[in-house]
């Protein structure tokens, strides 16, 4: 057989992934687009509606911008299909110059992205400053190309990710349901739920993982019908799924899912083992060939997809203006859970490693280094600022994990009320509602739209801690929902509640 090498230079990689990485950052995948806009156009619950369309004219206002998306500029990971023709010219293995193109996507001075990961995941959690490294799945496979998929996962839907084995007669249909209902809102829906059944356990993770970056095609599939039974079970879990009425962030509404991917391996007789991944609104990934021509072109999408949206005239009918520098307990306890606020002063910032350093000093009995009382808490890590930027983007984190610290923070402090994203849990609204301290949502995946509110940025204490540092910032109109109020009542009970009824009686 007359085999012909291909050659790759090493260089090449480098430049296509940091290319990939930053293309990703600001450019959605326009079927996701599409998906999107076609759920925003059906969509009936009008605060569902109204976070989409803020999902929609961030994407669209990052794309012309070239900003991130998402504050949270993900977990590099990278599926390498390596063509067993392929010889890649370089002394560096492909991890390394993967880990290369990655630093350089991050630190590019144009658009510098979150670098978002720690070492010593069981110590210190240091951040390695540049994101690296990257998660790197390499197959060698046929052919004399080299394929590359590269995504970007945001850490909110990473947590959310969910592995079982069942008894091999179980529905892997219930679980995966039941499993979904359990999830609440930090995987930021709407997205997608990738299913991977069969093989062990790692090969049922790493297979949901990767079919997440296939095209989604599910209107073409319900048109065309099932052509077996992994797409069966695909229809019927994205049925089921919007069935359950999350909707958008967990309001309630019609669109939880715009697809839903199943992927099947063979397995021992003994096993059914299920790995369920969701994937966020931040839906980052690409997929590029090298065939030893050069690094890879990648062309800007056509941004006609992207519909154009005027939130300010959805945001601004009913919606009540606060001034944070004059807010007191009487104010905040009149909020209700549902209402929209349009919020204007200082308020304070501070994430996981905040809190954390912030519970050990009361711990300890020391001072807390900056006073909290009356004032309201953004939980939020931003991207560094380029150019003009007071800030860059900086959406809302998981709420979730600040639940651990709020009974603490809320005894301690005198805080009047914490903004976020996604529900909390029993625990969190009791403290809600003893301190009378109400907890607002912002729209996670609309962090570009939100960072255009932020008037002026400084740090106040924790500099060390980066992006997790505790900053002032000043809000103009910053869109938040009331998603607690005083009396405990809450719109990710409520709302899902109503829309899963809703659906079910239509
Ligand atoms: O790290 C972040 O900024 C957010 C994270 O993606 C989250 O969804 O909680």
């Amino acid at each position: 057989m007359n085999r012909q090498d291909t050659i790759v230079a090493g260089a090449d990689i480098v430049k296509s992934v940091a290319e990939a990485l930053q293309y990703i950052s600001y450019y959605h995948p326009p079927d996701y687009i599409r998906y999107l806009s076609a759920a925003y156009e059906r969509e009936e619950s009008p605060a569902a509606k109204n976070a989409m369309a803020q999902i929609l004219a961030n994407s669209r206002m990052a794309a012309f911008g070239r900003r991130p998306i998402c504050q949270d500029t993900g977990l590099v990971v990278v599926f390498a299909k390596v063509g067993m023709s392929v010889r890649i010219d370089s002394p560096y293995s492909l991890a390394d110059l993967i880990n290369e193109g990655v630093r350089r996507a991050y630190l590019d001075p144009d658009n510098p992205l979150r670098a978002s990961v720690v070492i010593d995941p069981l110590s210190t959690r240091r951040n390695t400053q540049d994101n690296t490294p990257a998660v790197v799945h390499v197959d060698l496979i046929p052919g004399n190309e080299l394929t590359f998929i590269v995504a970007a996962k945001g850490g909110g839907s990473e947590n959310k990710a969910r592995f079982t084995q069942l008894n091999p007669s179980a529905s892997v249909s219930d679980w995966v349901v039941d499993t979904v209902s359990t999830l609440g809102s930090g995987w930021c829906p709407p997205g997608l739920i990738a299913v991977g059944v069969g093989g062990s356990a790692e090969k049922a993770m790493l297979m949901a993982k990767e079919v997440l970056n296939e095209p989604i095609d599910m209107f073409d599939l319900l048109s065309r019908g099932p052509s077996g039974p992994g797409e069966e079970l695909r229809i019927e879990l994205y049925q089921r799924i919007n069935a359950l009425g999350i909707g958008a962030q967990g309001l309630g509404g019609l669109t939880t899912v715009v697809d839903v991917k199943v992927v099947t391996f063979p397995t021992h007789v003994a096993s059914k083992p299920i790995a369920l991944i969701p994937q966020c609104a931040a839906n980052r990934h690409i997929k590029f060939s090298l065939d030893g021509s050069g690094p890879a072109v990648l062309t800007p999408p056509d941004m006609s997809d992207w519909p154009e949206i005027d939130v300010d005239r959805t945001l601004l009918i009913g919606a009540r203006r606060v001034n944070l520098n004059t807010l007191t307990r009487v104010e905040t306890a009149k909020w209700r859970a549902g209402e929209i606020l349009l919020l204007s002063g200082k308020m304070l910032t501070g994430r996981d490693a905040a809190h954390k350093r912030m519970a050990d000093l009361m711990e300890a009995g020391m001072p807390l280094p900056v006073d909290l009382k009356g004032r309201v808490i953004y939980y939020v890590g931003p991207v560094p600022a380029v150019r003009d930027e007071i800030v860059g983007p900086a959406g809302p984190t998981t709420s979730t994990r600040m639940d651990v610290f709020t009974r603490k923070v809320l005894q301690a402090t005198g805080l009047y009320a914490m903004v976020g994203k996604a529900e909390r849990g029993p625990a969190a609204i009791d403290a809600i509602v003893e301190h009378r301290t109400p907890y607002m949502i912002a729209v996670g995946g609309a962090a570009y739209l939100i960072s255009k509110s932020i008037k002026s940025a400084r740090v106040l204490a924790f500099e060390d801690l980066g992006m997790e540092a505790i900053h002032e910032f000043e809000v103009q109109d910053m869109p938040v929902t009331v998603a607690v109020d005083v009396d405990g009542n809450s719109i990710h009970r409520d709302g899902p509640a109503e829309w899963r009824h809703r659906i079910a009686t239509r």
